[in-house]
């Protein structure tokens, strides 16, 4: 869910009569029933946690969340349900509202000292005004690491499957990177801790940032160099070598996995 590259984020931005409003509550985004995204003042609508995002091709962008009922003529969809409802940009936008928006709602009071927080004037931070600690939006970083054996149309990919994935889906291997490791080390320990597998020849693909809550995911191929499957019990239910030709159901076509296992199924 990329943030589309018009997009200028600022918090200066008044919230004013045209706004585009981003509404969630919990992972539900709030559509009119054609589809479309309400427009108007956020204090037409019942919410709070109002934050200013910046302008989308000179439009004021806001994030909130519903406080109140739905109004009427509008409905909660999921927000992964919207891809496909929405336009590609304003689905990417989405994706970076619904970050803002949580963040703001689980940085209410300083880490540190528990005083209230206050959103800062200048920057997307929220300040402690009793010892000055400031917090920012989290960004997660995970490595996703697809694995590769053979060649051309002999070729397989190491596919897993975690205990919560829809029912029949496999995707590639990922995992958090840890304080103090790099991408490259981060991908020879997941690979290792969740199937077993020694892996070399790592490349790095392509990124995507993925809101779900607050991760970028870095996408790399690798190829096997060896040790038998292995299998994590608590994060992987079941793991396998699949044909490039006979591929199991695959995660949906707007995550980086679908990408990622399909430029190399294509011989990319
Ligand atoms: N867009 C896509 O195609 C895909 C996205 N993902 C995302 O990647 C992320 C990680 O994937 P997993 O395989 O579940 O990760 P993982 O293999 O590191 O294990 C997940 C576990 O790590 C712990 N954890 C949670 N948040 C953490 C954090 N910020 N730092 C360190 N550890 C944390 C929790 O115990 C959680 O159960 C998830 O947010 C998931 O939604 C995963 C696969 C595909
Ligand atoms: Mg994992
Ligand atoms: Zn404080």
């Amino acid at each position: 869910m990329i943030r589309p590259a018009s997009f200028a984020p600022s918090v200066r931005v008044a919230p004013s009569e045209g706004a585009l409003l981003f509404i969630f509550l919990e992972g539900r985004l709030l559509l009119r029933e054609d589809g479309a995204l309400p427009r108007g003042r956020p204090d037409e609508f019942p919410v709070d946690l109002v934050n200013p995002l910046g302008l989308l091709d000179g439009m004021p962008v806001v994030g909130a969340r519903l406080a109140g009922e739905v109004p009427p003529g509008f409905t909660l969809r999921p927000l992964r349900g919207t891809y496909g409802v929405l336009p590609e940009d304003l689905f990417g936008l989405a994706g970076y509202a619904v970050q803002i928006v949580e963040w703001d709602r689980t940085h209410r009071f300083c880490g540190a000292c528990g005083t209230p927080t206050v959103r800062s004037e200048r920057e997307t931070s929220k300040v402690c005004p009793n010892c000055g600690l400031t917090a920012y939006p989290r960004v997660a970083p995970v490595v996703m690491v697809l694995v590769t054996r053979g060649e051309g149309e002999g070729r397989e990919l190491l596919l897993a499957r975690g205990p919560h994935f829809a029912p029949g889906m496999y995707s590639a291997l990922a995992g958090f990177v840890e304080p103090s490791e790099t991408l490259e080390h981060a991908c020879h320990r997941e690979v290792r801790e969740e199937v077993g597998v020694e892996i070399a020849g790592l490349r790095y693909r392509f990124s995507q940032p993925w809101p779900f809550p607050h991760s970028l995911m870095i996408a790399f191929t690798a190829e096997d160099a060896g040790g038998d499957l292995a299998l994590q019990p608590e994060e992987i239910e079941d793991a396998g070598w699949y044909s490039v030709g006979a591929l199991p159901t695959l995660p949906p076509p707007f995550s980086i996995a679908r990408r990622l296992i399909e430029t190399v199924a294509r011989g990319e």
